[in-house]
């Protein structure tokens, strides 16, 4: 049986390729969404893309993959910087999170310096634009066999 690995998209993740992109690039979250079902065959994984404006869906997705996914990708966008209860439900996981961001939030305003998640994070991704989830895809594949 394949292994399964989640990938959540948070808020306005669904307006990538229209949003700003001189920052998130032109790439649409269905093309993001193509390209990880791509690489995730390649690398003999089933995934689950997913994306929601609204925090509790993420929280419930967590939970669901706590049960059903052997690794989390994540880019819970707005909510990395204020959401306590997503890092709470990622820290009830005990699979493999990497989190993404496709901007280098180190490099933008203050508030996007600190991500809750990145405490529960095994690894953190940002600023590799949308190859960035498929660098997460890698690395999970990687844990995944070691595991
Ligand atoms: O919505 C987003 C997207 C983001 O997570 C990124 O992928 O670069 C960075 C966040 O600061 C921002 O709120």
């Amino acid at each position: 049986m394949a292994k399964v690995v989640y990938i959540l998209n948070g808020p306005n993740l669904n307006l990538l390729g229209k949003r700003e992109p001189e920052i998130y690039g032109h790439q649409t979250l269905n093309d993001v969404h193509q390209m990880c079902v791509a690489q995730a065959e390649n690398d003999g994984l089933d995934i689950v893309f997913r994306q929601s404006n609204a925090e509790h869906d993420l929280i419930d997705w967590v939970q669901e993959a706590r049960e059903a996914a052997h690794a989390i990708i994540i880019n819970p966008a707005a909510y990395s910087h204020t959401s306590i209860a997503i890092l709470d439900a990622l820290s009830a996981c005990t699979c493999p999170v990497i989190e993404v961001h496709v901007s280098n939030i180190h490099r933008r305003e203050a508030f996007r310096h600190h991500s809750y998640v990145s405490q529960k994070a095994d690894a953190v991704i940002a600023g590799c634009g949308v190859e960035g989830y498929l660098l997460a895809l890698q690395r999970a594949a990687t844990l995944l066999k070691e595991s």
